[in-house]
């Protein structure tokens, strides 16, 4: 026989469009004649899969028959899976699919408990919601389903010891203790004649509270409905499961029956027990429904008694009419069209509501109208599906604008981030530079610590040493020939030298032979000495009267002396000035010093020429430090400490020694030292004068002591160093006799034309005297600076190109062949 569904129902499938007001879109199937109808039509079209759920689950329980001696051949048969009815008829079968299907003569209510109940009850003690609703006509099982038999409990008392936990042995169960604790609240309400009727309320003395029994077959309490819900419905409350089992078997039997042609114990109204677990927020709802029987066939005679059973069948239709809106996605699902759908109205809407319905079904092929009509609705009820929520516009809106304030949010938090990271920058950088000059300062504070412990360390002697500079002036230097260590601060003064020849000028405690300030004492009249140590070289000047009554000025430095006149100009100069010119001779001392190496003591050297060998037999003596301590050796009065420049002069103050023998007091002819070859040599005075003209009166303005193997070159240096001071210097070029009818001498020869040559002066064989003709043409004197190259420092007295050019190739560093030439010139 082929299923005849409503034409309604054969109207297929809800558009989603239709339920806009629907909170929870059911979507319903007609395919309930099918073997295998799936519970979501949706998921078999082409249509972009929604998450969808089965929120009704159906399943059929077949009861026995009522008489067991005579039961014709049952209508009903199960699928082996037990998801399938197949209803036979004299003409064909029909098929059901369900959730599952149940046959009481083959599983008890224990069994079908377990089987399809007991996970939902395991469900509401985690907070899940489940309605279990009885659906079918009457006499079909749906009480005796729910609130079983003397032999066995139903589904409420099972559920209520799986939910509370029961006592050891209560009802023959023993759960080992799992289920103790659980407090729940419990109402009981019947809807009779579209009426919501208390169970729980009133009692004997005055009706029952929510926190008592009700006693007594008091009249029952009437509820509105509020909402969704009986307003002021009793309750009963507890963990123990056997007292709430007995309170509610108790007001069951309050429930409205009435015999009739089906059931001897007809239930005439709904039944409601509703269950609460407040700590967890689930709801548990069994209801056990009136039967959908047929007025006539119930046999209810009678106006009142079909009214009856019209009001009762007005909350099936309301339930089946309320199935088939949310399936059909009605605008409007009349859940107030009937009491019993009012208070159910959560079991559909609300997400986290399961139904399940339990359709009960008489074998008994009398009833097989009914068992079809009751399959029918299942197999409807079934095919429900809830769509997943999806957001309203105002919730989308909602949420849009949440995502919009977030984002901004994010923008403003990264713009801070990003603010914060800049900020850190600046902080470390300003950090490290801080660091820095931390470091910079401390680097100082070490520095000042160091020279304030020289200066403090200096401070006794510095004290002593002047007191010595002073006996110098009062010509009581000791006349030991050992040597006597005189040592000045520079220039014995305490005057603070300029800071930018401060950097250069380093202030050193030198010893000093007494031979030098008392030799320019004892044989220049020196009225003062003062000595000083520059750049590890010993400096020292004097002023004394010479014979002719004019104030002159020694200086000594390298083994070379200055005698010059003490110019009127000099009183006012400045020591800067002097001690340019001593740099510059130190300058240009270490400038020949770092060209040729030439050995100190070994005679051999005086003759050899080759710088080679010079700088061997200098290798040989080692440093000037072991030198001056070899016993043979001749200890110059110069300490040469181990340095750059010390190093250098180291030859030149051995020349210089040669000298200061052939002029040795007669303390030194007492003790003389070993001679060395370079005593041979000698140095000769040289007298310079400016030729006499209109500009110049012709008189001596300087005399200088050179070595006898100097060149008019070298003794040009010397002049232009004194020169420096003048401020009219001009250029000149010598005069060969000494006269204007001299001729003079060109640069280009000077190097080549020794002082020897120069005219003797006074007779005396080791005087000469250098005529200077001025050349008109005044020269540029740049800023010196101390220890610079020697032509950087020392000023050229000719434009001539030429001149320069050989200036440079005496001294400069790269004419090592001409500064050989030059040495071994000097030394012969
Ligand atoms: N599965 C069953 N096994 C044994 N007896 C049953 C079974 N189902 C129902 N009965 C018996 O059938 C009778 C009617 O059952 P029940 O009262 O439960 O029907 P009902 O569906 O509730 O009818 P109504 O709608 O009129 O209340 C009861 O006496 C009950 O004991």
């Amino acid at each position: 026989m082929a299923p005849t569904p409503s034409p309604r129902l054969l109207q297929g499938f809800h558009t989603p469009s239709k339920t806009p007001q629907s909170k929870h879109r059911l979507q319903f199937s007609t395919k309930t004649n099918s073997v295998h109808p799936s519970p979501n039509p949706l998921s078999t079209a082409k249509e972009p899969a929604v998450p969808t759920e089965h929120p009704v689950e159906v399943i059929g329980r077949i009861r026995d028959y009522p008489d067991r001696k005579d039961k014709p051949l049952s209508a009903l048969e199960i699928t082996q899976d037990g998801r399938s009815v197949r209803l036979r008829t004299d003409i064909g079968y029909r098929d059901f699919s369900l959730d599952g299907v149940s046959v009481s003569e083959d599983e008890d209510l224990e069994g079908f408990y377990k089987k399809f109940v007991e996970s939902r009850i395991a469900g509401v003690r985690l907070g899940a919601k489940c309605t279990i609703m009885m659906y079918g006509p009457t006499g079909a099982g749906k009480s005796h389903t729910m609130f079983g038999c003397s032999k066995e409990p139903g589904i409420v008392y099972r559920a209520l010891r799986d939910i509370l936990g029961a006592e050891d042995g209560e009802n023959g169960v023993d759960d080992g203790g799992f289920r103790v604790g659980l407090f729940v609240q419990v109402a009981v309400l019947e809807i009779y004649n579209e009426e919501i009727y208390d169970l729980l309320s009133g009692s004997s003395n005055g009706g029952g509270t929510s926190s008592g029994f009700p006693k007594g077959n008091t009249p029952k309490v009437r509820l509105e409905v509020m909402g969704k819900k009986a307003k002021n419905a009793s309750y009963i409350s507890g963990n123990e499961a056997g007292k709430i089992s007995k309170e509610v078997a108790k007001v069951e039997k309050r429930r409205i029956v009435k015999s009739t042609l089906c059931n001897e114990r007809s239930s005439r109204s709904h039944c409601l027990i509703i269950l609460d677990v407040p700590s967890v927020g689930g709801r548990l709802m069994l209801v056990d429904m009136a039967g959908s029987e047929n007025i006539e066939q119930a046999g209810q005679l009678g106006f009142e008694a079909k009214m009856q059973t019209a009001k009762i069948n007005q909350g099936n239709i309301a339930l089946k009419r309320v199935v088939e809106s949310i399936a059909n996605g009605d605008s409007h699902v009349p859940f107030r069209d009937s009491k019993l759908t009012m208070l159910l109205q959560d079991s559909f809407e609300d997400d986290k509501s399961k139904i399940l319905m339990i359709l009960c079904a008489s074998p008994d092929p009398k009833e097989l109208h009914k068992t079809i009509s009751t399959l029918e609705y299942g197999a409807k009820a079934k095919c429900i599906v809830r769509v997943a929520h999806m957001p309203t516009p105002k919730e989308k809106m909602n949420s849009e604008e949440s995502s919009v304030h977030l984002r901004s949010r994010i923008v403003a938090m990264n713009q801070f981030i990003y603010k914060l990271q800049l900020e850190n920058k600046l902080k470390e950088k300003e950090r490290d530079e801080a660091n820095k000059e931390l470091l910079r300062k401390e680097e100082e504070i070490s520095e000042l610590s160091t020279r304030l412990k020289l200066i403090e360390g200096r401070g006794c002697g510095s004290k002593g040493r002047r007191d010595q500079v002073k006996s110098y002036g009062d010509a009581t230097i000791p006349r030991s020939p050992s040597r006597v260590f005189l040592s000045t601060v520079y220039e014995g003064e305490e005057e603070e030298v300029d800071s930018s020849e401060g950097d250069e000028i380093e202030k050193e405690v030198v010893e000093e032979t007494a031979e030098h300030g008392r030799q320019m004492i004892d044989e220049f009249g020196c009225s003062a000495i003062s000595d000083c140590h520059l750049q590890e070289q010993n400096y020292y000047f004097g002023d004394y009267t010479d014979l002719d009554g004019d104030l002159m000025e020694r200086h000594h430095l390298l083994g070379t002396e200055v005698v010059c006149g003490k110019n009127p100009r000099d009183v006012d100069s400045t020591r800067k000035t002097r001690i340019q010119n001593i740099f510059r001779l130190c300058g240009n001392y270490r400038e020949l010093a770092q060209q040729v190496k030439t050995p100190l003591s070994s005679k051999k050297a005086n003759t050899q020429s080759s710088p080679s060998a010079l700088g061997k037999d200098l290798s040989a003596k080692g440093s000037p430090a072991d030198f001056a301590q070899q016993p043979n050796n001749y200890l110059p009065d110069i300490v040469v400490t181990e340095s750059p420049i010390s190093n250098s002069v180291m030859p030149f103050a051995t020349l210089h020694l040669e000298d200061e023998f052939e002029n040795t007091s007669q303390e030194l002819k007492e003790n003389p030292r070993p001679v060395v070859p370079e005593e041979a040599d000698g140095l000769i005075d040289v007298f310079v004068k400016w030729e006499a003209s209109k500009e110049s009166s012709g008189n001596i303005i300087a005399k200088l002591k050179v070595l006898k193997g100097s060149t008019l070159s070298d003794l040009r240096k010397l002049i232009e160093v004194y020169l420096e001071e003048d401020k009219n210097k001009q250029g000149f070029t010598f005069l060969l006799l000494g006269d204007p009818s001299g001729v003079p001498v060109s640069r280009e020869k000077e190097t080549t034309v020794q002082a020897t040559k120069l005219p003797i002066c006074n007779n005396q064989p080791n005087v000469r005297l250098a005529c200077l003709r001025p050349i008109k043409k005044p020269v540029q004197r740049p800023n010196h600076v101390p220890f610079s190259s020697l032509e950087n420092t020392l000023p050229f007295s000719s434009n001539s190109p030429s001149t320069k050019s050989q200036f440079v190739e005496v001294f400069s560093p790269e004419s090592g062949y001409q500064n050989t030439n030059y040495l071994a010139g000097l030394r012969a």
